[in-house]
């Protein structure tokens, strides 16, 4: 529930007075509601009463159907209102807490980043996110309206009837009211827990069924992931069935309630009425206003039966939020690290580093300087931890023990932005995000000039492949799907070429590259960068002939 009230208190700190004014016109609806049956109620009996007392000639009709007229008009005015203050005022709030999220998915050490699934992720942050918007618009604002619609209705009862009747009405309401919806919340956290699980689960098998098509048919099991996909959707519908029939069941409760509530509340008013304490309209009016009462709770009715998943969705989502949500971010400075001169351009110092669940270190007393236009080879056997130190190098994980130096200064000493500038990586699998080779390379660039994306594709080896298919701005099926491997991977290069990094961190560069093409791509890298420190993890013979420098891992 503490996470719950956090959630509110960030939706309520982001849009106060939206939701002040929609709270206060969600209680005017209520309380025109209530005012309407019970005018109305009051009105149908007083008329017929003057009527058998033959005085009906007297009976003004007037005022009561103006106020009947005005309550109807004014009751959907105020929904209106209500609706369009409420709803826009929580969908901006849940704006700003998705961003938030994603700054602090974003800000997740680069080890629990990496074992993300994308999809998973994807559909917890919107389907969280999703579900806050009932802890609003469906628990506290309905439950602020009752409190304050119930507390006016026993002081306008007891001024208007009778003390007593008053007081019987609203307590054997409320507590009628207050079990059943305990009850509901109670019953429904289970199911509708459930029923969110098997949503994600529904959705992720899909989104696997499409993404892995081609392996699973290959091996024959398309049927079986098909039939995953089903299973999960059966568990959905069966305990989003439960959810229903619970919120029904409880709808039924609480019109017994009601009923049993707004019986007694006609036994006693008779009673007042027939000891001459109350008129027989005072007492029609109480017994209409009991009746009435039921729509403060209809809100809530659902918003409890989607606790289970309120509560969940709270928790995830306030366990990733920044802790300084909500708070203007810092500009961050841009400016380069200023290197010590003759400092090498980088230096892992007595690096140790293990992964974590690993039994021993990959990286014990590791030391490597790469010095400002020098090209150095990590070579050996696979599992040696080439790509865990070119990983070390980029700042995207930490040493345990040890330093990481760029041009001298402590990696940890250099603001993100200014490290990005000053280092690329280029990762074993890297993904292509455009459709088309200038958006591509324009990911590391957003002021790339045509110019530039060129040159770069010339010392990639790719300006005949270019043009071929159309030159730079030529539409390409997304993330580079119609490209070769081979195509991709030089592409992913080129991209890396385009922040003219003073580092340069290659894990095997040319992976799926003839020997002459891999020869010129390596020629071209350097001709682009001729002062760049470039460290590469490799297994070819061309990449390891490039090197000035081997370092063999054993
Ligand atoms: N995130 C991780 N968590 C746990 N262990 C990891 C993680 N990443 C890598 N490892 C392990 O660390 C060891 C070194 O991995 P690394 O990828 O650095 O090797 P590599 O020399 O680059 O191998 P390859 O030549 O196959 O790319 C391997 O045994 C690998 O299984």
């Amino acid at each position: 529930m503490k996470d719950i009230l956090h959630i509110l208190r960030l939706i309520w700190r982001k849009q106060r007075t939206s939701l002040i004014r929609g709270t206060a016109l969600a209680v005017a609806v209520v309380a025109m509601g209530v005012a309407l049956l019970g005018l109305s109620g009051w009105f149908i009996t007083a008329a017929g009463a003057a009527g058998l007392a033959g005085i009906g000639i007297a009976f003004n009709v007037f005022q009561p159907s103006a106020g009947v007229r005005l309550l109807a008009l004014g009751r959907t005015a105020a929904r209106y209102g209500e609706r369009l203050l409420t709803h826009d005022a929580t969908l901006k709030s849940l704006t700003d807490i998705r961003v938030g999220l994603l700054r602090g998915v974003l800000a997740l050490p680069f080890q629990t980043l990496s074992r993300l699934r994308g999809a998973e992720t994807m559909n917890r942050l919107v389907a969280d996110v999703d579900a806050l918007d009932g802890i609003a618009l469906r628990l506290f604002i309905p439950a602020v309206a009752a409190v304050v619609v119930y507390v006016a209705t026993f002081a306008l009862l007891a001024w208007l009837t009778d003390p007593i009747l008053a007081a019987w009405i609203v307590l054997s309401f409320t507590v009628g009211v207050g079990i059943v919806l305990a009850w509901t919340a109670r019953h429904a956290k289970a199911p509708s827990r459930r029923a969110e699980k098997a949503l994600q689960a529904f959705r992720i098998r899909v989104i696997d069924l499409l993404r892995v098509r081609d392996d699973l048919v290959v091996y024959g099991r398309l049927p079986d992931q098909a039939a995953a996909v089903d299973t999960a959707e059966t568990r959905m519908r069966e305990n989003l069935d439960a959810t229903d029939r619970l919120e029904r069941r409880a709808g039924l409760l609480l019109a017994l309630t009601a009923t049993i509530s707004a019986g007694t509340a006609l036994w006693l008013g008779s009673a007042l009425a027939a000891r001459g304490t109350i008129t027989p309209a005072q007492a029609a009016l109480g017994f209409f206003a009991t009746l009435a009462l039921t729509e403060t709770v209809q809100p809530l009715r659902r918003g409890l039966a989607d606790l289970g998943r309120m509560l969940d969705a709270a928790r995830r989502v306030r366990r990733l939020l920044p802790e300084d949500e909500g708070q203007p971010v810092p500009a961050q400075p841009h400016a380069a690290p200023r290197p010590v001169p003759t400092a090498p351009a980088l230096d892992l110092a007595h690096i140790l580093y293990r992964h974590p669940g690993a039994e021993r270190p990959v990286l014990d007393d590791f030391t490597l300087s790469v010095a400002p236009g020098e090209t150095v080879a990590l070579a050996g056997a696979s599992g040696r931890g080439k790509s865990t130190a070119l990983g070390l190098a980029a700042g995207l994980i930490r040493p345990d023990a040890g330093q990481v130096l760029l041009g001298g200064r402590p990696l940890s000493d250099i603001p993100e932005p200014a490290l990005r500038a000053e280092i690329t990586y280029l990762p074993q699998r890297s993904a292509l995000l455009g459709h088309s080779f200038f958006e591509m390379l324009a990911l590391a660039d957003p002021s790339l000039t045509e110019d530039r994306a060129l040159t770069v594709l010339e010392a990639v080896a790719l300006s005949s492949t270019v043009a071929g298919r159309g030159g730079l701005h030529a539409p390409l099926s997304e993330n580079g799907a119609g490209l070769s491997g081979g195509e991709q991977r030089r592409l992913a290069v080129a991209r890396a070429l385009v922040r003219r990094p003073r580092v340069l961190l290659l894990d095997e560069p040319t992976e799926g590259l003839d020997r002459p093409t891999a020869q010129r791509v390596l020629a071209g890298i350097r001709e682009t960068l001729p002062k760049a420190a470039i460290l590469t993890a490799s297994h070819r013979k061309a990449e390891q002939d490039w090197a000035d420098r081997l370092i063999r891992m054993r």
